[in-house]
């Protein structure tokens, strides 16, 4: 299903997961029925289907619902989109940027749509890696392009407030198809993701 709402609950699985919520908040020692957490769990399984809903949403239909023809052959890069995704180890955040670019080949898509295809992996849990070649499967299957590069930075709060704890580790991952193996298209991309405009 393609629905791009991006506040839709669904009620049987709100409710199932309100009881589950419930019951963790008792194991850790609290008590579901004072009075600020009466609401909790039903504010935590509206979250969780939020931060979730990429499992929802088509990243091929989302690029092929603004698709143009084009004969430009030059780079099209996105940068500095924000990303909100969730390990799927520990189920906690992890919050970066992603850096896209993409060499037509005959088809360009709305910009918006690229922004949309990084909340459509990231809203799922996730491993950065994965997240990475996803976004770069997605468009190089729906715009059949010379060539696409997928860089992502991010912070892992698994790594910042449990664990290992550390604070300022920054993990990045990249992906390159098509024109961007070769070195020259590769440094030039990376160039221009590192350039401050002023
Ligand atoms: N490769 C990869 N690892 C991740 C990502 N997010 C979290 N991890 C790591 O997943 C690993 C899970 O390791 P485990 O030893 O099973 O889990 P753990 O005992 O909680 O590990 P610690 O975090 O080291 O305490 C950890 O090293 C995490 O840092 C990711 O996006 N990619
Ligand atoms: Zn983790």
């Amino acid at each position: 299903m393609a629905y791009t709402k991006t506040e839709h609950y669904d009620e049987d699985v709100t409710n199932d997961m309100m009881g589950s919520y419930r019951k963790v908040i008792e194991l850790i020692g609290e008590n579901p029925n004072r009075e600020g957490l009466q609401k909790t769990p039903e504010r935590i399984a509206k979250a969780m289907q939020f931060l979730t809903q990429g499992y929802q949403l088509d990243a091929v239909d989302i690029l092929n619902s603004a698709k143009f023809h084009e004969t430009v052959s030059e780079m099209v890069i996105v940068k500095d989109i924000e990303l909100y995704s969730m390990c799927e180890h520990h189920m906690l955040p992890f919050i970066g940027k992603a850096h896209i670019a993409y060499i037509p080949n005959g088809w360009i898509t709305g910009l918006s749509k690229i922004a949309r295809v990084v909340d459509v992996y990231s809203r799922r849990l996730q491993v950065q890696e994965r997240l990475t070649t996803e976004i770069l499967g997605a468009i190089k299957e729906a715009l059949n392009p010379i060539g696409v590069a997928v860089v992502i930075e991010a912070q892992h709060l698994c790594m910042m407030m449990r664990g290992v704890q550390k604070q300022n580790s920054v993990t990045t991952t990249s992906a390159f198809f098509g024109e961007f193996e070769k070195e020259t298209t590769r440094s030039e991309f990376m160039k221009l993701i590192s350039a401050t405009l002023s």
